[in-house]
């Protein structure tokens, strides 16, 4: 049943999984159900609903050609771990840093990812804003991925100094992606990056607007970004 549901939500992207891909799917589905009556992880607990709305969205950000074998990929703001543990199943090459300031939720995250079998996680726990000036962190990463974390001019701040020159931040928006996208021209072009490509997502029996969005960086991040929060809230780019 489950499988079903998934597989017509995941039709659309053109994403075929294994045997074994479901069945991990559906272990995290089943942990993230459980777990969520003892920690508040989703707001979405039907199974049909969770491969819709986590599961398939989380892949709408995925195309081989943002995601070169073997890649880096750091999950900003990762919460239950969307989109970096579909992300990590669907591609197990991929090494793939799940990056929260929730602690709590990088605990369930090690869970998920020791049951169902996942190699080369990694985890930051901390703030995007402080990690990022950390050489160990600064412009390491192929692949920045980001879902429901903070408007675009924000995130773009705190996203693109992670990404190394040539790689891309893949950024999941739902209905006001083209206000947030107009509303952070400018910190995207100061901080190294460009517009690579707008990609609407239709997600099955969902009307809501929703894309993914490809930020290139071409030029590297200047070291003042990015700022600490109360000045970037007061002056944002
Ligand atoms: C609304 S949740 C979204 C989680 C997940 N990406 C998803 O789409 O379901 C936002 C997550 O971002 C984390 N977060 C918010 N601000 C952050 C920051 N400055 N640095 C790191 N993580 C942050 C929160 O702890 C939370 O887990």
């Amino acid at each position: 049943m489950f499988d079903r549901d998934l597989k017509a939500a995941l039709d659309p992207f053109n994403i075929l999984l294994t045997d074994r891909q479901y069945e991990q799917i559906y272990v995290f589905t089943t942990l993230l159900i459980e777990t969520n009556k003892v920690m508040n992880l989703t707001a979405i607990t039907e199974p049909k609903e969770i491969a819709v709305k986590h599961m398939a969205d989380s892949l709408s950000c995925y195309d081989k050609t943002y995601f070169p074998k073997g890649a880096a990929v750091l999950d900003l703001g990762t919460g239950a771990g969307f989109p970096g543990i579909p992300l990590a199943i669907l591609r197990p090459d991929l090494h793939v840093t799940f990056f929260d300031s929730l602690q709590k939720r990088l605990i369930f995250l090690k869970t998920v990812v020791s049951k169902i079998g996942i190699s080369n996680a990694a985890f930051i726990h901390g703030r995007a804003e402080d990690e990022a000036h950390r050489a160990e962190y600064r412009e390491q990463f192929d692949v920045v991925t980001s879902r429901a974390v903070a408007r675009l001019n924000i995130l773009t701040e705190w996203a693109l100094p992670y990404v190394r020159i040539g790689g891309v931040f893949a950024a999941l928006k739902g209905a006001q992606y083209e206000e947030e996208l107009t509303e952070a021209s400018s910190a995207i072009s100061i901080l190294g990056g460009t517009v690579a490509e707008i990609r609407p997502v239709h997600l099955i029996g969902i009307e809501d607007k929703r894309a993914a969005l490809y930020i290139k960086k071409d030029r590297t991040s200047p070291k003042k970004y990015p700022r600490k929060p109360k000045i970037a809230a007061k002056n944002p780019l």
